[in-house]
């Protein structure tokens, strides 16, 4: 992988790809004792398989991972760099992120994938699908799946309508954006975001769905983890 090199891009070329993975999260639903992204599944801490998928992925210039400021667990690979400067929320990990990338000589025009640590099932294909969708749009986009159940509204604990699912997809991550678009997303949007798509759409942009894969599923619960082992078994990991 090329090191993210300090000359600006050319106008007419499309922008580098760089990969922003956060990861200071606490993994406070997933019933570990630390964080859950250094839990061991399938052999390797769930972060490693993660980040084996994003460096088979031959058109990232670069990966970035983004852990908490005092966590040493994570050091320099030969694929991808580590920034200690997580946030306390997953906005904040990722707007730290997006200017560490600047300062190490990324520019507004590159397109960054943001994905999460914990979705460790992600293959290169579909990290390829999304770029293919996105890398001519002038907005970006998100791999996303849609709704298979019936979706319900809840009201303490009992269901209070069932809501139409037709049009309703999950978003899930790699979420592809000019880094300028982005930054400046952010920037407005705040904390409250879950996602960087819903602080672009803030902007008055729709970003594009591409269709994702219910097994790019995000290790968020106890039960998750044996999931995750099964599915990264069955691909010979
Ligand atoms: N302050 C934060 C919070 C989350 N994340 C990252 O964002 C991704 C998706 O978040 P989630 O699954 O919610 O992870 P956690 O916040 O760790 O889990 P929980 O919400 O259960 O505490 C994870 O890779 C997580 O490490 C982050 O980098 N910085
Ligand atoms: C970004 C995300 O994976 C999209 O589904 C998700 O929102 C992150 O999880 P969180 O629980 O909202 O941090």
């Amino acid at each position: 992988m090329a090191p993210i090199l300090s000359v600006a891009h050319p106008p007419q070329t499309p922008g580098r790809l760089h990969a922003l993975v956060p990861a200071a999260g606490t993994g406070s639903r997933a019933g570990t004792t630390g964080p859950k992204q250094y839990e061991p599944v399938a052999g390797h801490p769930l972060l490693q398989h993660t980040l084996d998928a994003l460096s088979r992925v031959p058109r990232l210039a670069s990966i970035l991972v983004v852990v908490a400021p005092h966590d040493g667990r994570l050091a320099d690979g030969m694929n991808h760099k580590v920034a200690r400067c997580g946030g306390s929320t997953r906005a904040e990990t990722v707007r730290n992120g997006l200017e560490e990338l600047l300062r190490r000589g990324a520019v507004e025009d590159d397109w960054v994938l943001v994905h999460d640590a914990a979705r460790c099932l992600v293959t290169p294909a579909l990290v390829d699908r999304l770029i293919d969708a996105c890398v001519g749009d002038a907005v970006g986009g998100l791999v996303a799946q849609p709704l298979a159940d019936t979706l319900k509204q809840e009201e303490q604990g009992r269901v209070a309508a069932t809501l139409p699912r037709s049009q309703k997809w999950l978003a899930q991550t790699p979420q592809m954006f000019r880094l300028g678009l982005l930054r400046r997303a952010l920037a407005a949007a705040g904390d409250k975001v879950t996602d960087e798509a819903s602080a672009v759409e803030a902007l008055g942009l729709r970003p594009r769905l591409v269709p994702g894969s219910a097994l790019n599923m995000k290790v968020t619960w106890p039960e998750d983890f044996a999931l995750a082992e099964a599915i990264l078994g069955s691909r010979g990991r």
